[in-house]
């Protein structure tokens, strides 16, 4: 396990972009393998779990290029009738995102396949795909009944239904699975949330040529639609560039354009929480790149105040809390983020590993069944932390170092591997 160190950081400066976003990236590869033609990718995310979504649709026959130093991926479609029955397991290493969405589209092929990932993953719930996808008429096995990897579906006569179905945690990976089912069942499919998750995939299969009806927090697909190739560009992480807001917030004297950012509005809810705090966040240059709105996002360290951050936030900064609880610690007033307890199931249990190392910080933070309380300002001191292998934890115990005095080590801190290889690189650039 490697460690990189950090110390007290100067003010954070510059002009830079970010990696591709890793959810549009798994999906441009998954729906260029499943329509009909080339598929040509820009700006895709070199990261680890974007690199396991490429194996699994290599393993099921899809010829798929990857030129890495370009960032370009090409895929020769042949519809979903055109996968191949994989002859090796599908190891979705550590990602969540292709093994949800993967087994949505395998539930409905007429081979055996086998899906499982790292220790993570096999402690990762399941059963919130495999139960509606049952429920569409799908086989499916896998540990304890379907509620933990590995996965397997024996294939076989498989005709999937159409469902109607609410979602009883806003995610986007089960919206997405059922909506990949829906596209292979017979009549309509319909997902309802409480509150909305992302939808890239109701965009890009859009742009591929479905027809996907949107209505509020309601989407339907019909069964029996063929997707077409369509070339897609991909723009940079806004989860990615959170721990660099998060950074220049509270660095003092920073200022930074990060460009070039995916700002689609079920992903900007750490604009909106740092705006809530008083932070100075603006967009610049808004545009719209392959359906998708993009921006560069100039911000400026500002004095924050605490805020409330729940309910339809919640969804739209899930992946972004752990770093904006770093930031609360620096804020004046009291924090509550509630509503998250989604947390918990994420790469690892994200209130326990905030709460327990802030702490260490000498951060006055509480958990809570559902999130964090925390108070403000706290000086930092810095400690020896870990990512717990979990990419989020040690990027936001990064940032949380820059702010710290003396030295802390993140022990683990290659898991950033996953969403933003060079992300110490890009600090150090900042801060020189
Ligand atoms: O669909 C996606 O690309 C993702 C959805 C979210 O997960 P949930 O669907 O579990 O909320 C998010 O945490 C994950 O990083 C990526
Ligand atoms: C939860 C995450 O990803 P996944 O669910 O794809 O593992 C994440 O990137 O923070």
């Amino acid at each position: 396990m490697d460690k990189e160190t950090m110390t007290a950081s100067k003010a954070l400066r510059g002009e830079i972009t970010v990696p591709g976003d890793k959810s549009i990236s798994h999906r441009a590869v998954m729906f260029g393998a499943i329509a009909y033609g080339r598929t040509t990718v820009n700006g895709f995310l070199d990261g680890e779990d974007c690199r396991q979504t490429i194996a699994c649709f290599q393993k099921m026959g899809v010829a798929i290029q990857y030129d890495r130093k370009r960032g370009t991926v090409v895929i020769d479609g042949r519809g979903m009738e055109g996968l191949n029955e994989p002859s090796e397991l599908l190891d979705v290493g550590n990602s969540g995102t292709t093994i949800r969405l993967m087994l949505g589209i395998l539930a409905g092929r007429p081979y055996f396949s086998v899906a499982a990932g790292d220790k993570s993953i096999a402690k990762r719930p399941m059963a919130r795909i495999t139960e509606p996808l049952r429920s569409m008429g799908a086989h499916i096995h896998g540990r304890r009944n379907g509620t933990y990897t590995p996965i397997a579906i024996p294939g076989g006569e498989n005709t999937l239904m159409g469902i109607d179905y609410s979602l009883p945690v806003a995610s986007a990976q089960v919206k997405s699975a059922i909506l990949l089912a829906g596209l292979q069942a017979e009549g309509k499919t319909t997902v309802r949330e409480e509150y909305r998750s992302r939808d890239h995939t109701e965009r890009m299969l859009q742009a591929f040529g479905a027809r996907v009806d949107v209505s509020g927090n309601e989407v339907s697909v019909s069964g029996g639609q063929s997707l077409q190739a369509r070339d897609v560009e991909i723009p940079g992480d806004i989860s990615s560039a959170a721990f660099l807001l998060a950074a220049a917030s509270v660095v003092h004297d920073s200022s930074l354009r990060i460009k070039n950012v995916g700002v689609n509005p079920t992903r900007t809810g750490i604009i909106d929480a740092l705006m809530a705090m008083g932070g100075d966040v603006t967009f610049e240059n808004e545009r719209i790149l392959s359906g998708e709105p993009v921006a560069d996002i100039v911000v400026r360290e500002k004095t924050l105040n605490g805020a409330t951050i729940a309910g339809s936030l919640i969804p739209r900064l899930i992946d972004e809390l752990p770093v904006l609880a770093v930031v609360a610690t620096q804020a004046k007033g009291r924090t509550v983020i509630k509503d998250a307890a989604e947390l918990k199931f994420k790469e690892t249990n994200r209130i326990d590993a905030t709460t327990k190392q802030l702490r260490q910080l000498g951060a006055q933070i509480q958990a809570t069944e559902d999130g964090f309380i925390i108070e403000g300002p706290t000086p930092l001191t810095g400690a020896e932390v870990s990512s717990y292998d979990d990419h989020r934890i040690g990027m936001a115990f990064t940032i949380a170092g820059l702010i710290a005095s003396g030295e802390t080590t993140i022990h683990g801190a290659q898991a950033s591997a996953v969403s933003f290889p060079e992300f110490y690189k890009t600090l150090r650039l900042l801060s020189e």
